[in-house]
Formats: C-alpha cells, structure tokens, sequence
C-alpha cells in the first residue's frame, strides 16, 4: 500500500525516466526551477535520478553527470514519485507497473501506452493507493485531461472532437500555406520534437487514435483502447488533394472524433475536409484544438500547444506538482493568494503601467499642418503612429464634401504602436487642448501583438 503522507520537510525523491525532448526539458525545470516547484507544492522536491540509455548522449538542456544513470529499475524503486518519458511500451509499461504496484506516484505522457495497457495501470494504482497522472498524454500543454476527469464530471459529455496531432497538423498546415513537400516538412516537425521516436506513429494516424482511445475512455467512463478507434493517417493525403481542397475553400485537418449515440460510442481519426472559416481550419503549425460538447455545458473549445519539449514539459510539471502536493499531505489545489509559500509573489500595478496599442479617433480643423501638429503631439509623448487615416470631412446625412462639411472638420483615425496607457492618456489630454482639435470621439485599445 502506498506509505502514509509525507508530512516531514524530507524533499520528495523524483525519478526520470528517459531525458529526450521532453524528458531533458523537465530535468532542466526540476533542477533550475527547484525553489519555485517545492514552494508551489508546499514541501521540497529533490530529483534524484535520470535514467538514460546513453550517459554521453547530447541532451537540449545538459543533465549534470551525477544524476545520469541506466539503473532504470533502481531508480524507480529509490524514487517517491516516477516520470516516465521513454515513450514505447517497453520497458516504459514494466516500469512504471512496477512503481504503481510499488505504491509509487507515476506521472508520464505516454499515450501510446496508456491507449494499450491503461486500464491495467489504473487498476495496478488503485489497488496499491498510487496516484497516476497523464495530462501531457493528449493536447500536449493543453489543459484537456483534468477538466474532463474533474470539471465536467458532474456532467454527461456526449462528443470530443479535435486536432490532437501536432506533427500531422504542421505537416498539412505547412503543405497547404507553403506548399511545401511532404517529407520535407516531416523533417521540420521532427527538428522541432514535435514527432514520436517513429514518426509512423503521427502520420499514420496511431497517435491521434491513442489520444482518442484515452479521451473516449475519460469522457465516457469505459474501457476503450486503441483498438476500438477507427484510425486512416494523412499518408494518403496529396498536394493534388489539399491544392483542389484549397480552391473549393476547404483545408485538411486530421481530426479525432469520439461521440456517444444510445446504442454506444465511435471513436475515428481520419483526415477531414473543413470550411475555411471552421474554428479548426484556423489551428497552424503544431498548435492542438478540442472541442468537447457536454449535456449542460454546451460546447467548450480548448486551444494551445500540442507538441514540443516545452509546451509538454508544462503539463509534466503541473501534474508533478499537483501529485506531490498530495503525497505531502496537502490538498490537490493551490494556496489561497498569497499562502503557498511563492516566494516570487506578483504585486499589483497601476494601469497606467499597461502596454496595448490604441485607436484616436478625432475630428481636427480642416487646414493645412494639422496632421504635423497632431503626430508631433504623439510623437512628444513616445506614442508612434502604426497606421493613419483620414476618411473624409464630418458628414450629416450622407453629405459629400460640401463646404459645410469641411467648416465641421476632418475626422482622423489613428492607430498606435504599443504604448503605456499614461503617455496615451496624457497624449489624448495634449490632443485635446489643442486648439486644432475640435473633438477626440473615441479611444479604443487594440490587442495585437501578444
Ligand atoms: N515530444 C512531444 O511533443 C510530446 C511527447 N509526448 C510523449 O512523451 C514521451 C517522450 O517523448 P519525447 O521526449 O518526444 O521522446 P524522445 O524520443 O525525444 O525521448 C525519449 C527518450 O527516452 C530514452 N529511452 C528510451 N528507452 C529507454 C530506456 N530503456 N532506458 C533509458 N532511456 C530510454 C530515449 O533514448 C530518448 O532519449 C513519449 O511517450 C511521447 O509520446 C507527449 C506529448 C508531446
Ligand atoms: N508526436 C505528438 C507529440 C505530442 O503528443 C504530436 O505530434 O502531437
Ligand atoms: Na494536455
């Protein structure tokens, strides 16, 4: 049985296993980040071990030599908390069997294996008390799992429908925006660590099923597994296809589909056609979307990075830190502001601190110079100008350029670059008293750049 909580100030022995794209990301945040992890969990963490199968192997983050070690097993039996990112089925399902059976909190993103060996998993860590966590396992940093498991549990979801593969996607998105070839842009998705060790997994579509597998066994509470997806990968899927997509106004995303009639449920993955204007046609490169439609809550959408070492690194950790908190006896949620021991605590600034851009829109006199005036006034505060137009002269009635019309002013629309809210507000107070500005109608912030 798993050994009581931890109420010491003992740090918390963590275990890697595997240190490749994601693996040498989340070494990298447990060791730099230690102080910022154990404060967010209330009590230190320590990770103890990494094992690798190469201790000379180059890593994205340089693993110091002591923690390195190819004792896969001793680690896991040393360690109180396990992360498993070797990816595979074996060894990674023998060991991280052999934590939760051991009593041991495992944390992976592993999909592969939990779309095969899932229900074992969970079955070997409910009978020992082991927590077992997989957030990254689909969505990648998305947050997708814990509402699911947690917040719409006291809900009927009927459909879970997605892009859940970022290499696929960056591989259509990159054909389809650049016409870019096939293999060369599964290279690319490869350099970034956004494919599996084999890539037959993304575009043969396995890894998309794996995810619908899980999704489908969380959202509908039952035992699906990979084999109960219908799976087609986008290997099929030609530049003649996305080129006569494109022109008919669609785009190809491969999508998971799992949805729950009376009689059952289908899960399918396959390549789909999407109108252009479809929330999914517009999710690029390696990004993740999924829509979850529920009984009472209608149709949720959520959007973020579904591959990569760092994004997935995220949900590595959120769930690392979520475990821990509960194996050190504290409840599986954040301190109230300001009580769980961060010492990085944000203070509050003055919005006159904000930094967005800004829309003016101004009737000025109708004459000669005024624009000069009007910008040396922006330029005075450090507010430059993106873009300025001037639509014509203040019109009642749909009159056109009449002399009335020019007596009444110009109006003059102006859009900012990023500018801190107090030089705007004292600009639109200069523009103001200017004897050349007869009126500043509206000021609007702009959020484009993030
Ligand atoms: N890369 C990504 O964007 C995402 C990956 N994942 C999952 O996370 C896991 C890891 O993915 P990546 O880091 O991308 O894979 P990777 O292939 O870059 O890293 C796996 C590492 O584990 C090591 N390994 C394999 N077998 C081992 C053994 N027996 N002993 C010691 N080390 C061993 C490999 O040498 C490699 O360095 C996989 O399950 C993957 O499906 C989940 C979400 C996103
Ligand atoms: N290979 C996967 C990694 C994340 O799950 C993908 O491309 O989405
Ligand atoms: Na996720």
């Amino acid at each position: 049985m798993m050994s009581a909580a931890r109420t010491t100030a003992e740090p918390l022995k963590i275990g890697l296993l595997g240190a490749g794209n994601v693996g040498s990301q989340v070494a990298r945040t447990l060791v730099e980040e230690r102080e910022l992890i154990s404060s967010r969990v209330g009590a230190p963490i320590k990770l103890i071990g990494v094992a690798v199968r190469d201790v000379e192997a180059p890593r994205d983050w340089k693993i110091p030599g002591e923690l390195l070690t190819t004792d896969a097993e001793a680690l896991v039996d040393e360690s109180d908390l396990i992360i498993e990112l070797m990816g595979g089925l074996e060894p990674a399902g023998a060991l991280v069997e052999r934590a939760l059976r051991a009593g041991t909190a495992v944390v992976t993103g592993n999909k592969a294996l939990l779309a095969v060996q899932g229900g074992a998993l969970s079955q070997a860590a409910t009978e020992s008390g082991a927590l077992l966590r997989f957030e990254a396992a689909v969505g990648g940093a998305i947050p997708i799992l814990r509402p699911i498991q947690e917040s719409l549990s006291g809900d009927r979801i009927t459909k879970v429908m997605g892009i859940v593969n970022g290499t696929t996607n960056y591989i259509l998105d990159q054909m389809d925006s650049t016409g870019a070839a096939f293999y060369d842009a599964l290279a690319e998705a490869q350099r970034l660590g956004y494919a599996e060790a084999d890539p037959t997994a993304d575009v043969e579509g396995h890894d998309a099923a794996a995810k619908a597998a899980i999704l489908g066994a969380l959202a509908f509470h039952a035992p699906f597994t990979i084999d109960d997806v219908y799976c087609e990968g986008i290997t099929a899927v030609t530049s003649a296809d996305i080129e006569a997509a494109a022109a008919s106004g669609y785009v190809i995303k491969l999508l998971a589909i799992v949805e729950k009639n009376d009689d059952g449920a289908i899960l399918r993955v396959h390549p789909t056609l999407l109108p252009r204007t479809h929330p999914l046609a517009s999710v690029r490169g390696a990004f993740n979307a999924v829509f979850v439609v529920a009984e009472n809550a209608g149709e949720l959408m959520f959007y973020g990075q579904g591959a990569g070492g760092l994004p997935t690194s995220s949900a590595i950790m959120g769930d690392v830190v979520s475990v821990a908190r509960r194996l050190h006896g504290g409840p599986d949620r954040p301190g109230a502001a300001g009580t769980d021991g961060d010492a990085q605590r944000v203070r509050g600034l003055p919005v006159d601190d904000a930094r967005t851009q800004y829309y003016i829109d101004m009737v000025v006199a109708d004459r000669e110079g005024v624009i000069a005036e009007v910008a040396r006034v922006l330029a005075d505060h450090h507010v430059s100008i993106e873009s300025m137009r001037q639509p014509g002269s203040v019109s009642i009635d749909g009159e056109v350029d009449t002399e009335a019309a020019r007596e009444r002013g110009a109006v003059v629309q102006i859009v900012t670059h990023l500018a801190k809210e107090k030089d705007l507000s004292d600009t639109v107070a200069t523009l103001r008293a200017l004897d050349v500005v007869r009126a500043v109608n509206s000021v609007l912030r702009v959020e484009v750049e993030q």
